[in-house]
Protein backbone atom coordinates (compact mmCIF):
# COMPACT_ATOMS: atom_id res chain seq x y z
CA UNK A 1 0.00 0.00 0.00
CA UNK A 2 1.34 3.81 -1.04
CA UNK A 3 1.92 5.71 1.92
CA UNK A 4 -1.10 7.52 2.39
CA UNK A 5 -0.06 11.59 2.73
CA UNK A 6 -2.10 14.07 1.36
CA UNK A 7 -5.97 11.86 1.33
CA UNK A 8 -8.94 14.38 1.36
CA UNK A 9 -11.43 14.15 4.16
CA UNK A 10 -14.03 13.56 1.59
CA UNK A 11 -11.73 10.40 0.70
CA UNK A 12 -11.21 9.06 4.39
CA UNK A 13 -15.21 9.52 4.98
CA UNK A 14 -16.11 7.20 1.38
CA UNK A 15 -13.55 4.55 3.03
CA UNK A 16 -16.19 3.01 5.72
CA UNK A 17 -19.06 3.12 2.76
CA UNK A 18 -16.55 0.78 0.80
CA UNK A 19 -16.19 -1.17 3.54
CA UNK A 20 -19.77 -1.46 4.26
CA UNK A 21 -20.32 -2.19 0.84
CA UNK A 22 -17.71 -4.82 0.16
CA UNK A 23 -18.60 -6.81 3.43
CA UNK A 24 -22.40 -6.98 2.10
CA UNK A 25 -21.46 -7.93 -1.18
CA UNK A 26 -19.06 -10.52 0.39
CA UNK A 27 -22.28 -11.87 2.45
CA UNK A 28 -23.67 -12.10 -1.01
CA UNK A 29 -20.92 -14.41 -2.32
CA UNK A 30 -19.90 -12.33 -4.92
CA UNK A 31 -16.08 -12.55 -5.37
CA UNK A 32 -15.38 -9.89 -7.84
CA UNK A 33 -17.21 -6.82 -7.96
CA UNK A 34 -16.11 -3.88 -10.84
CA UNK A 35 -16.03 0.10 -9.88
CA UNK A 36 -19.47 0.21 -11.85
CA UNK A 37 -21.52 -2.20 -9.36
CA UNK A 38 -19.70 -0.40 -6.39
CA UNK A 39 -20.88 2.92 -7.81
CA UNK A 40 -23.89 1.52 -8.93
CA UNK A 41 -25.01 0.84 -4.95
CA UNK A 42 -23.14 3.53 -3.49
CA UNK A 43 -24.58 6.32 -5.72
CA UNK A 44 -20.98 7.32 -6.49
CA UNK A 45 -19.25 7.42 -9.76
CA UNK A 46 -16.90 4.48 -11.04
CA UNK A 47 -14.36 7.31 -11.94
CA UNK A 48 -14.48 8.48 -8.61
CA UNK A 49 -14.12 4.79 -6.46
CA UNK A 50 -11.19 4.18 -8.60
CA UNK A 51 -9.36 7.49 -7.85
CA UNK A 52 -9.95 6.94 -3.92
CA UNK A 53 -8.89 3.76 -4.18
CA UNK A 54 -5.75 4.99 -5.93
CA UNK A 55 -4.90 7.13 -3.57
CA UNK A 56 -3.82 4.26 -1.41
CA UNK A 57 -2.46 1.73 -4.19
CA UNK A 58 -2.83 -0.13 -6.42
CA UNK A 59 -6.21 -2.33 -6.09
CA UNK A 60 -8.20 -4.73 -8.61
CA UNK A 61 -7.31 -5.80 -12.14
CA UNK A 62 -7.86 -3.91 -15.33
CA UNK A 63 -10.80 -5.18 -17.18
CA UNK A 64 -11.68 -7.83 -14.45
CA UNK A 65 -12.68 -5.47 -11.20
CA UNK A 66 -11.99 -5.61 -7.82
CA UNK A 67 -11.25 -8.91 -5.62
CA UNK A 68 -13.90 -8.42 -3.01
CA UNK A 69 -12.50 -10.59 -0.19
CA UNK A 70 -8.80 -8.14 -0.70
CA UNK A 71 -10.11 -4.72 -0.87
CA UNK A 72 -12.50 -5.46 1.83
CA UNK A 73 -9.08 -6.74 4.20
CA UNK A 74 -6.94 -3.62 2.17
CA UNK A 75 -9.34 -1.17 2.76
CA UNK A 76 -10.17 -2.46 6.25
CA UNK A 77 -6.39 -2.23 7.03
CA UNK A 78 -6.12 1.33 6.07
CA UNK A 79 -8.83 2.12 8.01
CA UNK A 80 -7.42 0.61 11.39
CA UNK A 81 -9.82 -1.90 11.95
CA UNK A 82 -7.71 -4.47 12.31
CA UNK A 83 -6.74 -3.52 15.39
CA UNK A 84 -9.47 -4.23 17.50
CA UNK A 85 -9.70 -1.27 19.14
CA UNK A 86 -10.84 -1.44 22.85
CA UNK A 87 -13.79 1.00 23.38
CA UNK A 88 -15.74 2.44 26.39
CA UNK A 89 -19.13 4.16 26.82
CA UNK A 90 -19.95 7.19 29.18
CA UNK A 91 -23.08 8.37 29.87
CA UNK A 92 -25.83 5.39 30.57
CA UNK A 93 -28.53 6.59 29.56
CA UNK A 94 -31.07 6.20 26.21
CA UNK A 95 -28.16 6.45 23.57
CA UNK A 96 -25.57 5.22 26.08
CA UNK A 97 -27.82 2.08 26.44
CA UNK A 98 -28.61 1.70 22.39
CA UNK A 99 -24.78 2.18 21.69
CA UNK A 100 -23.45 -0.19 24.10
CA UNK A 101 -26.15 -2.64 22.75
CA UNK A 102 -25.26 -2.55 18.85
CA UNK A 103 -24.01 -5.82 17.44
CA UNK A 104 -22.22 -4.52 14.87
CA UNK A 105 -18.97 -2.66 16.71
CA UNK A 106 -18.12 -6.19 17.72
CA UNK A 107 -18.33 -7.25 13.52
CA UNK A 108 -16.78 -4.11 12.65
CA UNK A 109 -13.91 -5.32 15.55
CA UNK A 110 -14.49 -3.15 18.39
CA UNK A 111 -14.55 -5.02 21.97
CA UNK A 112 -17.02 -3.05 24.20
CA UNK A 113 -14.82 -3.39 27.30
CA UNK A 114 -16.31 -1.02 29.78
CA UNK A 115 -19.38 1.06 30.16
CA UNK A 116 -19.16 4.60 32.77
CA UNK A 117 -22.06 6.80 34.68
CA UNK A 118 -22.49 8.44 37.69
CA UNK A 119 -25.96 7.77 38.92
CA UNK A 120 -25.49 5.12 41.56
CA UNK A 121 -28.95 4.04 40.13
CA UNK A 122 -27.27 3.17 36.93
CA UNK A 123 -23.85 1.98 38.44
CA UNK A 124 -23.81 -2.02 38.80
CA UNK A 125 -26.67 -2.94 36.28
CA UNK A 126 -25.75 -4.33 32.77
CA UNK A 127 -26.02 -3.70 28.98
CA UNK A 128 -24.80 -6.52 26.47
CA UNK A 129 -23.49 -8.28 29.77
CA UNK A 130 -21.03 -5.16 30.33
CA UNK A 131 -21.58 -4.17 33.94
CA UNK A 132 -22.25 0.20 34.60
CA UNK A 133 -19.02 1.37 36.71
CA UNK A 134 -18.30 4.60 38.71
CA UNK A 135 -17.23 7.59 36.40
CA UNK A 136 -14.97 8.01 39.44
CA UNK A 137 -12.59 4.44 38.35
CA UNK A 138 -12.67 5.41 34.82
CA UNK A 139 -9.05 6.73 34.96
CA UNK A 140 -7.84 3.17 36.65
CA UNK A 141 -10.11 1.23 34.27
CA UNK A 142 -8.89 2.60 30.93
CA UNK A 143 -5.38 1.94 31.97
CA UNK A 144 -6.33 -1.76 33.14
CA UNK A 145 -8.57 -2.42 30.32
CA UNK A 146 -6.24 -0.56 27.77
CA UNK A 147 -9.16 1.42 26.29
CA UNK A 148 -8.57 3.10 23.20
CA UNK A 149 -11.77 5.26 22.51
CA UNK A 150 -14.07 6.40 24.72
CA UNK A 151 -17.81 7.22 23.49
CA UNK A 152 -19.44 10.47 24.78
CA UNK A 153 -23.42 10.21 25.96
CA UNK A 154 -24.01 12.32 28.92
CA UNK A 155 -25.90 15.51 28.51
CA UNK A 156 -23.73 18.54 27.27
CA UNK A 157 -23.58 20.20 30.59
CA UNK A 158 -21.33 17.41 31.61
CA UNK A 159 -20.05 16.56 28.22
CA UNK A 160 -16.91 18.74 28.40
CA UNK A 161 -15.83 17.42 32.09
CA UNK A 162 -16.11 13.66 30.45
CA UNK A 163 -13.74 14.71 27.62
CA UNK A 164 -11.30 16.43 29.67
CA UNK A 165 -11.16 12.76 31.87
CA UNK A 166 -10.81 10.38 28.61
CA UNK A 167 -8.16 12.66 27.41
CA UNK A 168 -6.40 12.20 31.06
CA UNK A 169 -7.09 8.51 31.42
CA UNK A 170 -4.89 8.16 28.10
CA UNK A 171 -7.41 7.49 25.45
CA UNK A 172 -6.30 7.97 21.77
CA UNK A 173 -10.22 9.57 20.51
CA UNK A 174 -13.43 10.62 21.10
CA UNK A 175 -16.74 9.63 19.48
CA UNK A 176 -18.92 12.53 21.04
CA UNK A 177 -22.55 12.37 20.61
CA UNK A 178 -23.09 15.70 22.93
CA UNK A 179 -24.25 18.99 20.89
CA UNK A 180 -21.01 21.05 21.73
CA UNK A 181 -18.31 21.87 20.61
CA UNK A 182 -15.12 20.12 22.60
CA UNK A 183 -12.12 22.12 23.54
CA UNK A 184 -9.30 18.97 23.56
CA UNK A 185 -6.06 18.91 22.78
CA UNK A 186 -5.08 19.32 19.47
CA UNK A 187 -3.17 15.37 19.29
CA UNK A 188 -6.70 14.05 20.26
CA UNK A 189 -8.69 12.89 17.36
CA UNK A 190 -12.48 13.57 18.53
CA UNK A 191 -15.26 12.77 15.72
CA UNK A 192 -18.83 14.60 16.71
CA UNK A 193 -21.79 12.44 15.72
CA UNK A 194 -25.17 14.66 15.74
CA UNK A 195 -28.05 12.41 14.24
CA UNK A 196 -30.53 15.53 13.74
CA UNK A 197 -27.93 16.69 10.69
CA UNK A 198 -29.35 13.92 8.68
CA UNK A 199 -33.58 14.68 9.74
CA UNK A 200 -33.00 17.94 9.08
CA UNK A 201 -31.06 17.04 5.69
CA UNK A 202 -34.17 14.90 4.93
CA UNK A 203 -36.59 17.74 6.46
CA UNK A 204 -35.22 20.18 3.63
CA UNK A 205 -35.31 18.10 0.64
CA UNK A 206 -39.00 16.85 1.37
CA UNK A 207 -40.21 20.63 2.13
CA UNK A 208 -39.14 21.13 -1.77
CA UNK A 209 -40.60 18.17 -3.52
N1 LIG B 1 -25.66 12.95 18.42
C1 LIG B 1 -26.88 12.49 18.36
O1 LIG B 1 -27.38 12.21 17.29
C2 LIG B 1 -27.64 12.31 19.62
C3 LIG B 1 -28.82 11.57 19.67
C4 LIG B 1 -29.43 11.40 20.91
C5 LIG B 1 -28.86 11.97 22.04
N2 LIG B 1 -27.72 12.72 21.92
C6 LIG B 1 -27.04 13.31 23.09
O2 LIG B 1 -26.55 12.23 23.86
C7 LIG B 1 -26.52 12.61 25.23
C8 LIG B 1 -27.32 11.60 26.05
O3 LIG B 1 -28.69 11.63 25.67
P1 LIG B 1 -29.71 10.61 26.36
O4 LIG B 1 -31.03 10.86 25.78
O5 LIG B 1 -29.15 9.22 26.32
O6 LIG B 1 -29.69 11.13 27.89
P2 LIG B 1 -30.06 10.35 29.19
O7 LIG B 1 -30.44 11.38 30.19
O8 LIG B 1 -31.02 9.23 28.92
O9 LIG B 1 -28.69 9.66 29.66
C9 LIG B 1 -27.58 10.38 30.09
C10 LIG B 1 -26.76 9.50 31.03
O10 LIG B 1 -25.55 10.19 31.34
C11 LIG B 1 -25.28 10.01 32.72
N3 LIG B 1 -24.41 11.10 33.16
C12 LIG B 1 -24.70 12.39 33.36
N4 LIG B 1 -23.60 13.07 33.72
C13 LIG B 1 -22.58 12.17 33.76
C14 LIG B 1 -21.21 12.27 34.07
N5 LIG B 1 -20.65 13.44 34.41
N6 LIG B 1 -20.45 11.16 34.02
C15 LIG B 1 -21.02 9.98 33.68
N7 LIG B 1 -22.32 9.82 33.37
C16 LIG B 1 -23.10 10.91 33.41
C17 LIG B 1 -26.67 10.03 33.37
O11 LIG B 1 -26.63 9.44 34.66
C18 LIG B 1 -27.47 9.22 32.35
O12 LIG B 1 -27.43 7.84 32.64
C19 LIG B 1 -27.07 14.05 25.26
O13 LIG B 1 -25.99 14.95 25.21
C20 LIG B 1 -27.90 14.14 24.00
O14 LIG B 1 -28.04 15.47 23.53
C21 LIG B 1 -27.12 12.88 20.75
Amino acid sequence: MKGQVNISKATIDRLPLYFRTLRLAQDEGIDIISSDELGRRLGITPEQIRKDLASFGQFGKKGVGYYVNELKRNVGEILGLNNHWNIAVVGIGHLGAALANYQNFVTLGFNLVALFDQDPNVIGTTVNHVKVEDIRDMKKIVKERNIHIGIIAVPAAFAQGVADKLVDAGVKGIWNFAPIKMEVPETMHIVNEDLSIGLSSLSYHITRK
